[in-house]
Parts: C-alpha cells; sequence; structure tokens
C-alpha cells in the first residue's frame, strides 16, 4: 500500500511512520510513504502557501495551486488509482469500520492542511473524502494523517505477528472494548491478580475475559454494545454481569 502526505512538514507524518509496527511494515515493503510539500509547487519569490481569509477574519487559509499542484505530483507518481482524503475536524469520524475500508485501498493520498483552513474549492474538488480522528482541534492535519496510516498499516498482510493479530482483535475486533490485563508479580501493594487468571483454567479465562469485554463495554461505552448482535452466551455473561454490578 502506498500512502502520499501532501504536507507542509511532510517529513514530520514520515517520521512519526517510521517506528514500531508502521517502520517495520515499509521494511518488509508492506507499505511505502512518500512526502508533497506545497511550498514545493508555490509560485513566486514568496513562494506563497497561504493568503489572508476573504470576508476578512483571523488567521491564513491554504491556497489552491500549490495544494493542487501537489496532489497532482502524487497522483502522477503512481499509476494505481489514488483516493484523496482531507483530514479535519469538519469530516466523518473515522473508525474501525473505516479504517478496514481504507486498509483495502491501493494507494491514499493524505492532505494535511495547517493554518485556519483550506480554500473550499480545492476540498470540492480534489478531495474524495473530508475524514476526522475526533472531535478537538489540532495545530494541523499531520499528527491524525499519522493516525490514520498507523491504524491502517496494522491490517496490511504481513504487518502483524500471530500475538500482534490477536491483540488488534480484542481491541476493535468484535466492536467492543478490551478486557482487563494483569501481568507479574501476581501479589502487589496495589492489589493481586483475579483468582481465575492464575488457575489455568483455559475456558474459565475466555469466559472472564469476554464478560469482562461485555461489561466494560455496557459500562464504559454502551454506544458500541449492539446487544442484538450478541451471542446467547454473551448476553447472558453480559446479564450476570449487570446483576453483580447492581447489587
Ligand atoms: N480533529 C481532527 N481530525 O482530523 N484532523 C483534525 C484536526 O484537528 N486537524 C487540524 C487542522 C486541519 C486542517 C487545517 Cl487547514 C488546520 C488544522
Amino acid at each position: 500500500m502506498r500512502f502520499d502526505i501532501v504536507s507542509l512538514f511532510p517529513e514530520f507524518v514520515a517520521q512519526l511512520a517510521a517506528h514500531g509496527v508502521v517502520g517495520r511494515a515499509g521494511d518488509r515493503g508492506l507499505l511505502s510513504i512518500h512526502g508533497w510539500n506545497p511550498r514545493d509547487h508555490a509560485e513566486g519569490n514568496y513562494r506563497r502557501v497561504d493568503d489572508r481569509p476573504c470576508g476578512g477574519g483571523p488567521g491564513m487559509v491554504m491556497l489552491i495551486d500549490p495544494l493542487r499542484a501537489a496532489i497532482n505530483a502524487a497522483r502522477e507518481a503512481d499509476a494505481a488509482p489514488a483516493k484523496v482524503l482531507y483530514l479535519s475536524p469538519q469530516g466523518r469520524r473515522l473508525d474501525q469500520a473505516k479504517v478496514r475500508e481504507l486498509a483495502a485501498a491501493p494507494r491514499l493520498i493524505l492532505l494535511c492542511g495547517r493554518y485556519e483552513g483550506v480554500d473550499e474549492r480545492l476540498v470540492q474538488h480534489e478531495v474524495d473524502e473530508e475524514l476526522s480522528i475526533g472531535d478537538y482541534v489540532l495545530s494541523g492535519g499531520e499528527l491524525a494523517a499519522a493516525v490514520l496510516i498507523d491504524a491502517v498499516a496494522r491490517l496490511q498482510d504481513g504487518a502483524l505477528n500471530d500475538a500482534e493479530s490477536a491483540v488488534q482483535d480484542s481491541f476493535g475486533g468484535d466492536g467492543l472494548l478490551d478486557c482487563p490485563h494483569y501481568t507479574r508479580p501476581v501479589e502487589h501493594e496495589l492489589g493481586a491478580v483475579p483468582e481465575v487468571l492464575l488457575s489455568g483454567n483455559h475456558a474459565g479465562i475466555a469466559r472472564w475475559r469476554r464478560q469482562q469485554s461485555l461489561g466494560r463495554t455496557w459500562l464504559r461505552r454502551p454506544d458500541l454494545l449492539d446487544e442484538a448482535s450478541l451471542s446467547k452466551q454473551d448476553r447472558i455473561l453480559l446479564g450476570e454481569f449487570r446483576e453483580r454490578w447492581l447489587l
């Protein structure tokens, strides 16, 4: 999979993606990341990439032409059809289902804005989808792009080893929150490890973990809990958890 980053700080995103799972996926040839800086396509000796907002108001707006030239340079760099994504708080919320959909694309061009915004005409004509990683305001789209790259890269075949894949599944695989995790020491001033995890009873351990995932999702993120899609066993486990909780 190929990622093209259109940004005034392309090296910033590439650097974030150079570590850990994503860096390893790159080393394995599972993905590549290329940076395109609109400033390299800006005219004049000041090489402007932004200008005052029409209608007044604070801050600056990114100009159409340098961004458009950078996007087109990225498009032409590879024959595969490209989807252009713009990261901004005004976009559709990124979730694991969307990440899975994006992971199937041969390449993605990620437009990272700075300042107060990007000229809307560029967004309307060059952007296929506007995506938000959450309802808060960052200083630019680069960190959001790095988040998207990380989540999408993990889903590339061969990016994760078996253990990592299992963790991936427990986190977002079935849409529930993850269960709690413990490691040594078994006894600690902060408390003990739940007995069931020390029992060696693998069915009991799996049952407890599933019940914790269900219970936590119910308590913390009921919006994620689609009770309709729960198995009969899930509903029994959740019912037990709720009774104990409400005692
Ligand atoms: N939340 C988010 N999810 O995706 N992106 C964000 C975000 O805050 N971007 C900052 C940003 C985006 C565009 C421009 Cl022009 C300036 C700053």
